[in-house]
Parts: structure tokens; C-alpha cells; sequence
């Protein structure tokens, strides 16, 4: 098995003349993995080029500037964490990984941020590179816009109307993250991982990766396929709460990363985790529970699957 790539080309809006087509295709990828690629995603070549400038520039700051930016300053999961901070594997060694979160901001008077939940509120913008921002709202945008799209195409795949997911998509909970993983360490073991197996969180995430490649996505019979870098495509895999509203019919398959293939260079890559607003509705979609069974999952809000999932992986981080 390996994963399919999906070209959006006339599939980016309703109407298009290939949504159902790509909806086939997006049911079958669900239904296998969760994982697919997308080309002709309709982004910016030079948007996307230039986040990957943003990561480099970030994390190439010096340690006091990165920091003064630390991720314990904020109180909305914003900012750097440094190499080791996070485990995502329980199993594996402390992941060989540092990175920058930022995300839409919401102003402090906004309900979320006065409630206090998970990752709503202010980012932490590094001193010295002013251009950083900008363009890290533009691209969050982008991503945003193209996420949801992909929720429209998911619910045609569904056999739902096109619209069916909309009512979530108002203060979307999004983290963007840019990730570098140094060559992969010398005395590493087979417990050593850039980034250990995992399954993501959200609805869907969408990672931009450079050329040298390590990750890997588990595949139903347990093997492990890299996801081999394609120029200008995303890397779609579906979170944990698509299983959800799908009763299970659809994956969010476990995926890691070793960076042991760039020869000593670093690897950088970007997800976006789009997860919809913290107050909507998650349950089994119309047609996905077979008659006389009872739902797989309790349907929940946005919010309650993610404190669900905290306290399953009690001490470590959200993916
Ligand atoms: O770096 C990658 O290719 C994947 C990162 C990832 O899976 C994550 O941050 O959740
Ligand atoms: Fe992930």
C-alpha cells in the first residue's frame, strides 16, 4: 500500500467540475490510512517557500532570543521549544525535535481567551524580524482556508452535503508549527526518534516538508512507508477526530520521523493543525452508525475530545 496523491485541480471550490472525483478519492484514502497528498493546492509557491524562510530564521536565532520566547511564557501554547521538550512517543526517547508554534490571535477579549482554552489567545513574535509575522498570518490563512475546503470535500466523500461541516469552521482552534530536526543523532537506538509514533489530534493537518524526507506513516497491516517528499505537494493526514465523527469508518494512522536521510543537514518541516471551533458539536455522521449498533465514540464538543486526549497521554504534549 502506499499513499495516494490527490490533485485538486478543479476541486477547490463548490461546483468544481472534479469534487466528486476527489471525494472518491479522499473516501478511499480515509478508509485506508488517512493519509494522502495534495497537488495543485491552489497555494502560493512563494508563500510557502518563504514560511520555510521563517523557520529557518526562528530557529537559527540565538538561544537567548529564542528563549525570551519560550513556550512556558505563553499562555496560549505559543512560541519556541527547545530539542527534547516534548515525547510523543511514551515508549521512545524524548523527541529530537525543536520548534516554533504561533496561530490565528485572538484578542484578549475574545470569549475563548477569556475562558482559557487551549491555544486561544496571543503569539510570541521574536525581536529582530519583524517580517515574521505577516507572513505567518498570510500563510496561516492560506491553510486555514484550504483546511476547511478539504472539510467541504470530506463531507461530499461522506455522501453529506458539501456544506455539512461549515457551522464548525468559525473560530477554528489552528496551530502552526515549524519544526527542525538536527541529523538524526549518532549513538541513536531504536527508541530514538525526530518525532515519535503519534496520531494527531485535530481534524486535519497539512504539512509542507523540504526535500530530504523521514516521515513515515504506519499502514494498516503495521509496516511503516516514508512519505517521500513530492515538490510543491501537502501531506494531508487526518487527526483524531475524524474517526470520531466518522464512527470509525475513516483513519488517523500513527506516523513518525527520523531525519537520516539528509547526510548531517537539518530537516524542517511545517504542519498545520486545523481543528474547528472549540465549541462545536463532534458525533457520528448521518449514515455511519449501521442500524440497531450503538455509536463507536460519546459525541462530545471540540473541546472535550481534546481534554480527552490530554489525559490519555497524561504528561505529554499535544501533537
Ligand atoms: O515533521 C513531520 O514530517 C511530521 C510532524 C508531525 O507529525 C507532527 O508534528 O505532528
Ligand atoms: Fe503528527
Amino acid at each position: 500500500m502506499t499513499i495516494p496523491v490527490i490533485d485538486l485541480t478543479d476541486a477547490l471550490r463548490p461546483g468544481g467540475a472534479r469534487n466528486a472525483e476527489v471525494a472518491r478519492q479522499i473516501r478511499a484514502a480515509g478508509e485506508a490510512t488517512g493519509f494522502f497528498y495534495v497537488i495543485h493546492h491552489g497555494l502560493d509557491a512563494e508563500l510557502l517557500a518563504r514560511q520555510f524562510e521563517v523557520a529557518e530564521a526562528v530557529l537559527n536565532l540565538p538561544e537567548a532570543d529564542k528563549e525570551a520566547i519560550a513556550l512556558k511564557h505563553s499562555k496560549a501554547a505559543r512560541g519556541y521549544e527547545c530539542i527534547g521538550s516534548q515525547t510523543l512517543d511514551a515508549n521512545a526517547r524524548p523527541d529530537v525535535k525543536e520548534s516554533f508554534y504561533c496561530g490565528i490571535e485572538y484578542p484578549p477579549e475574545h470569549p475563548y481567551v477569556q475562558r482559557g482554552y487551549y491555544s486561544y489567545g496571543a503569539n510570541q513574535w521574536p525581536a529582530g524580524l519583524p517580517w515574521v509575522r505577516g507572513q505567518s498570518l498570510a500563510y496561516t490563512e492560506a491553510m486555514c482556508a484550504l483546511a476547511q475546503r478539504l472539510m467541504q470535500l470530506m463531507a461530499l466523500s461522506l455522501d453529506l452535503p458539501e456544506d455539512y461541516f461549515d457551522h464548525t469552521h468559525g473560530n477554528p482552534m489552528v496551530t502552526l508549527r515549524m519544526i527542525r530536526y538536527p541529523a538524526h543523532p549518532a549513538d541513536a537506538d531504536e527508541r530514538t526518534f525526530g518525532a515519535g509514533a503519534h496520531t494527531d489530534w485535530g481534524a486535519v493537518t497539512l504539512l509542507a516538508q523540504d526535500a530530504w524526507g523521514g516521515l513515515e506513516v504506519q499502514m494498516p497491516d503495521g509496516s511503516w512507508v516514508e512519505a517521500t517528499p513530492i515538490e510543491g505537494s501537502l501531506v494531508i493526514n487526518l487527526g483524531d477526530m475524524i474517526p470520531r465523527w466518522t464512527n470509525g469508518r475513516y483513519h488517523s494512522n500513527p506516523h513518525r520521523v527520523r531525519n537520516t536521510r539528509s547526510g548531517g543537514a537539518p530537516r524542517y518541516s511545517i504542519p498545520f493543525f486545523y481543528t474547528p471551533d472549540y465549541m462545536a458539536r463532534v458525533e457520528a455522521v448521518p449514515g455511519s452508525v449501521p442500524e440497531g449498533t450503538a455509536p463507536r465514540y460519546a459525541p462530545c464538543t471540540v473541546g472535550e475530545h481534546l481534554q480527552e486526549m490530554y489525559r490519555k497521554t497524561y504528561g505529554l504534549q499535544a501533537a
